[in-house]
């Protein structure tokens, strides 16, 4: 039997790691206080030989409360023209297991062939996994699933709303790299939306529809008819 349910206010995947700790000293601000660009730091970069080229990886910090968030980079991002871009949740399930219940690890491979293969791009990987929920809440959304319920019934039935993501730290982090607009990698509009509303210039958006397959295809009717996303019911 599972452990029950802790108040969804509390379970909230915002825990600090040591490294984190470290960076963050003395300076934990309260969330609300200053603004994007005094919430976020870059830490450090190295560079990340992949199956499909050398990205560097930029790794940042949420300075209220200790998240880390990292960017991958390839090219002149400071140069002319909107940068190609993904902003993609952290969703351990799909983007390390090869889960298929979900498009997530395909969206991300493909997002990383297309910046290869054009040479110049961005992906902010953002450690909001679950929708914001955290990984063990999202296992607990998955069993609601198991027995019946859509992704967006599961996280209700828990306590949560469907989609507790933010965005708020996107524009300084491709500030701090240099991007100046993007054409944005997504089928989300309201990831559109909420990008410009925080002050990202958003110059085109790139449909990314790959990974169907027929354990994700309730899930992924879901997102279109109750979270909004433009896929094509037929779209490969
Ligand atoms: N709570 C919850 N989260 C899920 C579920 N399936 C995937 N996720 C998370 O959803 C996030 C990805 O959301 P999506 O809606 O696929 O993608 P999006 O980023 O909004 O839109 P795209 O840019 O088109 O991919 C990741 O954080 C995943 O961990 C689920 O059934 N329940």
């Amino acid at each position: 039997m599972p452990d029950p349910k802790p108040a969804p206010d509390t379970a909230r995947n915002v825990a600090a790691t040591t490294l984190a700790h470290q960076e963050l000293g003395g300076e934990v601000r309260v969330a609300g206080e200053g603004s994007p660009a005094e919430w976020v730091r870059l830490v450090d970069s190295c560079d990340l030989p992949t199956r499909w080229g050398a990205f560097r990886l930029h790794g940042f910090v949420d300075l209220r409360n200790g998240q880390e968030h990292v960017a991958l980079a390839l090219g002149d991002l400071a140069g002319s023209g909107p940068v190609l871009a993904r902003v993609h949740s952290e969703c351990l399930t799909g983007d390390a297991f090869g889960s298929r219940r979900c498009d997530c690890g395909a969206q991300l491979e493909a997002a990383m062939e297309r910046i290869a293969a054009e040479g110049r791009g961005v992906i902010l990987y953002m450690r909001q996994e679950g929708r914001g929920i955290g990984l063990l809440n999202k296992i607990r959304a998955y069993h609601l699933q198991d027995d019946g319920a859509d992704t967006v019934q599961a996280n209700q039935a828990l306590g949560f709303a469907p989609d507790l993501r933010s965005y708020e730290l996107v524009a300084p982090m491709l500030a701090r790299l240099g991007v100046q607009a993007v054409r944005l990698m997504t089928n989300n509009p309201r990831k559109v939306d909420a990008l410009q509303a925080a002050g990202v210039p958003v110059a085109e958006r790139l449909p990314i529809r790959v990974g169907r397959n027929p354990a994700n295809q309730g899930y992924l009717d879901t997102k279109r008819s109750k979270l909004g996303h433009l896929l094509d019911p037929d779209a490969g």
